[in-house]
Parts: structure tokens; C-alpha cells; sequence
């Protein structure tokens, strides 16, 4: 457990860690803030501390719009001094030690790097798109009643609570998105001058209807200017609408604003909409990257807690190394109004690796396509098209932001 008064060293060692560039003081008061001290590990040699790591007590939503309690790790950091000697593994050991004593079916992160979780269970459940979109060039159909949203600019703070409200109201719609907490919230305004690279202080446009704040777009402009004329580029933080009409609103204010060529987005989810309303999806320079890594802390209980697109009657041999706990086989029944998933002798349908189940967890992956990169085996025909149906989520999983 990490102690308040070791909370500066701690830190210290993780800014370290992502090369030492200080945070604005508002953003290191909001983390101190938002640190769940019983739920810290931290690793001294003397008196410096020389490894760190978080786990957030989260809920996310999962397929069937339960929000399922979640660890959220975060803040890992082995300082540079004391690498590859095993100090990261010894945290993960002790921390999935921890949530699985503390009940939490699933733990989930945000990699800096994609390849140092793998070892420990985690798969990578969700991805998001990236675009840098030539607005000059890209034109958007919009659909019926977008001309009725009525748009506002707005400080982003005193439009802090309707936006959170906005984004509340999305998140048992969609697998991924975290219940926030008090406090959350705070980091989608966050606005350091050492992120702005150039571009305006965050800007903000709040969608209305009938007076009420259907929806909202967080975004900076950086102007530029060449020989031929301005080259401004919008990057936008972040976008949420309640109906087709309220995003499409903002969409289309955001490929408008003057003096602006290139509309970027990142971390925005491989469904998202306005891939449809675009005239040329080739000129949005689509780029994908993983997002939220999952991993099933406790596989009964995680696949209980979500429920299946189609009926599913299928058994998992599960190898997990690092949580033995999981190891073995268990049988999953469930559908679209709930499930059961119970240890069972029977002999297994399916057999795959824990880190491949929380791949798939959120309906994202699927599991037809693991099988093909040879990542699940089939041993009972029919079912590997039967769990991957099941496991299918309509709506693609997505976390908007990092942690
Ligand atoms: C959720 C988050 O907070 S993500 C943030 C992670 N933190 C960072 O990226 C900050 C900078 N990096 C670091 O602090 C450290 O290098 C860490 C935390 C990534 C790794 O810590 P270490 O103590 O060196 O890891 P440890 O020695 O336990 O390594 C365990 C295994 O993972 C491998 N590994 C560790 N880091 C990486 C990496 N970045 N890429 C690939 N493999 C890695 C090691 O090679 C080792 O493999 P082996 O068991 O086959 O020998």
C-alpha cells in the first residue's frame, strides 16, 4: 500500500520513467487526486523509490450493458536503474494476486508499449481509429434533422457537468466505456500548454436541442500558413452525440471551421459513424492501433457478467499460466438474457489461453479470426462458429481515452 507521504517519490519515478518531462501542475493535483492509495504498489531500494503501479477501481461496460466492476492498471513504471530484473513481473504477480482477492472478474490498461502485457493474461480487447482527414477534399452527406441541432461554442469547465452527463447516458450503450468517477472528468479538460504543440487553448461546441446538450466536441486548432494560402489543421479531443442527427451536427462544424484543411482524430472507435457519411473514406487516412487490453482475473465470473448475442452450450479448456486459478476447462452456457459458467469434467469444444479470451471479451475480437491466426483450436466442429456468433458484439467496443 502506498503511503500519502510517499506519493511525490512515487510519482517522481514514474514521470521518470516516461522520460522525466514535468506535467503541468494541474495535472499532477488531478492524479494525486484520483490515486487509490490502498490499491498502489510501489518498490523502494533505500530510500528511492524505483518501481510503481496503480489499479484504478473502475466499472466498465461489457456486451449486454452490465458495468462490470474492473481493475484498471496504471502508472507502471521500473525506473531505468532497475529494468530486466524482473521487478514488473513481481508487481503484476502481486497485483493480480490482489484483484482476484478483491473479487474484480477483469482487469484492463492501456499499454505504452503493446508487447510487455501479453505474458501477464492480457489480450488486446479493443481498437481505435486514428484519421487525418483532407477536408478540403472529403465531403459529408449528413443525415435527416441535423440542420435542427443548434450549436454553441462554450468554456469547456462550465460545460464540464452537461457534457459528463452526455457521455454518462453513452455508457452502457457501448462494451469499454468506464462508468467515471467524481473526478474523471476533470481529464478531458485538462488543457497543459506543453500538449497544445502549437495549436489554440481547447475549444469547445456543445450540440443543443430544445435547449437541452445532446451532444459535444472537445477539439484545438492549429493555424498554418504556406504560399498558397492557410493550411490550418483541427485536432479534435473528443466527440460524443446522443443521436445521429447531434454527431452529424458536429462533424459537419468541425469539417467547415475556415482556414482549416485537416481534420484529425485519434483514438475514436472502428465503428464510428462518420465513416459513412464521408464522399471519399480514402482521403481520411485511416490508421488503426490497439486500445484496451483486457484480462479475465476470474474467467467464471468475467463471462458471467456479460451476456451472449446468440445461444451458446460450449466448453473452454483455458491455459493460464500466471493465474493458475483460471487453468482448466469450463462450461459456458448463456444468451442474450444472461449466462452460467461453471467448471466442468466434460470434455472440452474449444481450447485457447486466457489472454485469447480477454481478446475477445468485449465482443470485438473474434474468435473465428484468433482460430485462424491459430490462437484458439477447435476440438467439437461447429463450435468455434457457435462462440464466435455468441461472443459478437453489435456495437464495436471502445475507451475514448487513456488512464
Ligand atoms: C498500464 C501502464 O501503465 S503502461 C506503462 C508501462 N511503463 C512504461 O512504459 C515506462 C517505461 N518502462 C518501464 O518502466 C519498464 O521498462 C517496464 C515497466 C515496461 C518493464 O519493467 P521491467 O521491470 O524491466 O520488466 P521485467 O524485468 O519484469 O520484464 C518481464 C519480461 O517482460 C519483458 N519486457 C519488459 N518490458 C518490455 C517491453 N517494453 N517490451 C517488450 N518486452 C518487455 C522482459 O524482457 C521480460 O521478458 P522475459 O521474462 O522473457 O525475460
Amino acid at each position: 500500500m502506498l503511503q500519502r507521504s510517499d506519493w511525490d517519490d512515487w510519482y517522481d519515478n514514474l514521470i521518470r520513467a516516461f522520460g522525466g518531462v514535468p506535467e503541468s501542475s494541474e495535472e499532477r493535483e488531478l492524479y494525486n487526486a484520483l490515486t487509490e492509495y490502498d490499491r498502489s504498489l510501489g518498490v523502494w531500494d533505500g530510500d528511492q523509490c524505483v518501481a510503481t503501479a496503480g489499479a484504478f477501481s473502475f466499472r466498465v461496460t461489457v456486451p449486454g450493458g452490465a458495468c462490470v466492476p474492473a481493475a484498471g492498471i496504471t502508472m507502471v513504471s521500473v525506473a531505468a536503474t532497475h529494468r530486466r530484473r524482473g521487478v514488473l513481473t513481481a508487481m503484476m504477480r502481486r497485483q493480480l494476486d490482489d484483484i482476484h482477492a478483491w473479487g474484480e472478474p477483469i482487469a484492463v490498461l492501456t499499454a505504452s508499449e503493446p508487447a510487455i502485457y501479453g505474458r501477464f493474461g492480457y489480450g488486446i480487447g479493443t481498437l481505435q481509429l486514428n484519421a487525418e482527414i483532407d477536408t478540403t477534399r472529403v465531403r459529408l452527406s449528413v443525415p435527416p434533422g441535423t440542420d435542427d441541432v443548434h450549436l454553441r461554442y462554450a468554456v469547456p469547465a462550465e460545460v464540464l457537468d452537461a457534457c459528463e452527463a452526455v457521455y454518462a447516458r453513452l455508457v452502457p450503450g457501448r462494451p469499454g466505456l468506464l462508468a467515471r468517477q467524481p473526478g474523471w472528468e476533470r481529464l478531458q479538460v485538462l488543457d497543459p500548454e506543453s500538449e497544445r504543440s502549437g495549436a489554440s487553448p481547447l475549444q469547445c461546441v456543445v450540440a443543443e436541442r430544445d435547449g437541452e446538450v445532446i451532444g459535444y466536441a472537445r477539439f484545438r486548432v492549429k493555424p498554418e500558413w504556406g504560399p498558397a494560402g492557410h493550411n490550418g489543421a483541427v485536432i479534435l479531443s473528443d466527440l460524443e452525440g446522443l443521436d445521429p442527427a447531434a454527431r452529424a451536427a458536429l462533424w459537419r462544424f468541425l469539417f467547415d471551421i475556415d482556414l482549416t484543411s485537416t481534420l484529425r482524430t485519434r483514438a475514436r472507435p472502428v465503428d464510428e459513424d462518420v465513416q459513412h457519411l464521408v464522399s471519399d473514406i480514402r482521403r481520411c487516412n485511416l490508421r488503426m492501433k490497439d486500445s484496451l487490453h483486457v484480462r479475465l482475473v476470474d474467467v467464471g465470473a468475467a463471462l458471467e457478467a456479460r451476456t451472449y448475442q446468440a445461444p451458446v452450450d460450449v466448453v473452454f479448456e483455458v491455459e493460464d499460466a500466471f493465474c493458475p486459478w483460471n487453468e482448466g476447462r469450463w462450461r459456458l452456457t448463456g444468451d442474450a438474457k444472461g449466462a452460467s459458467c461453471v467448471r466442468t469434467g466434460d470434455s472440452a469444444d474449444l481450447a485457447l489461453s486466457v489472454r485469447e479470451l480477454g481478446a475477445a471479451y468485449l465482443g470485438g475480437v473474434s474468435l473465428a479470426s484468433l482460430a485462424a491466426a491459430g490462437r484458439v483450436r477447435e476440438l467439437r466442429k461447429g463450435a468455434l462458429a457457435e462462440a464466435s456468433v455468441a461472443f459478437s458484439s453489435a456495437v464495436a467496443p471502445w475507451l475514448p481515452h487513456g488512464f
